[in-house]
């Protein structure tokens, strides 16, 4: 049964800047992708986990409440748009919350600020902090499933040139903080130690 509200946790990056899995970089003592789950967790009916093929039992062994998967065979390691993807061929809903794994300090009122934008219709509500536009922590209408697809299909996998084909409402907040990605060891130093 299609449901209303799914999230989508895009856990299948390489991590070749970190140097090694930063999902399982900690804040706190928490490794980062708990952060992502935390955030959604409230506003959702469920989650699917994106991750790949050598990142599957690590994530397997932290038994949690989410539907585990990896990317579907035909789009494998090919970025965010496969992991979309596939969580949208698993489970069918109107709408999806998406994160990535490296936001450590993401917090619900993320989603919370985006999600009334859905009365505008769009397909796509991001947010735009710091004056930079936010793809990845953002909000999908389930119908952008084939247009996807169709981008996967022909190995165009920038995530901007999905926003060119659709209706995005693009939402400024204040607090970037909140969007601090972290991609390199040195960024890690900066932010968390
Ligand atoms: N499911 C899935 N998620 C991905 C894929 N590529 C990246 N991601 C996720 O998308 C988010 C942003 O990834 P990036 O930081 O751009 O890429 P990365 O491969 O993790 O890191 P680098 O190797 O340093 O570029 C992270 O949460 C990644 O785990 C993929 O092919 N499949």
């Amino acid at each position: 049964m299609k449901k209303e509200m799914v999230g989508i946790v895009l856990a299948g990056g390489q991590s070749r800047r970190f140097g090694s899995p930063k999902a399982f970089a900690e804040r706190n003592g928490i490794p980062f992708y708990f952060y992502s789950i935390q955030a959604m967790d409230d506003l959702v009916e469920s989650i699917v986990l994106v991750t790949n093929e050598s990142l599957f039992k690590q994530f397997r062994n932290e038994k949690l409440s989410v539907e585990l998967t990896t990317d579907h065979q035909d789009f494998a390691g090919l970025g965010p748009l496969a992991g979309i993807y596939t969580a949208m061929e698993k489970v069918e809903a109107e709408w999806y919350l998406i994160a990535p794994v490296d936001v450590p300090f993401i917090e619900k009122r993320i989603f919370s600020l985006l999600l009334p934008y859905r009365s505008n219709n769009p397909d796509v509500i991001a947010p735009i902090a710091g004056d930079r536009l936010q793809p990845l922590l953002s909000i999908f209408r389930g119908t952008m499933k084939d247009k996807i697809k169709e981008q996967l299909l022909r190995k165009e996998l920038s995530i901007k040139q999905l926003f060119d084909k659709c209706t995005v409402s693009y939402v400024e907040m204040k607090d970037d903080l909140l969007f601090t990605n972290i991609n390199s060891l040195e960024e890690y130093n900066c932010f968390l130690e």
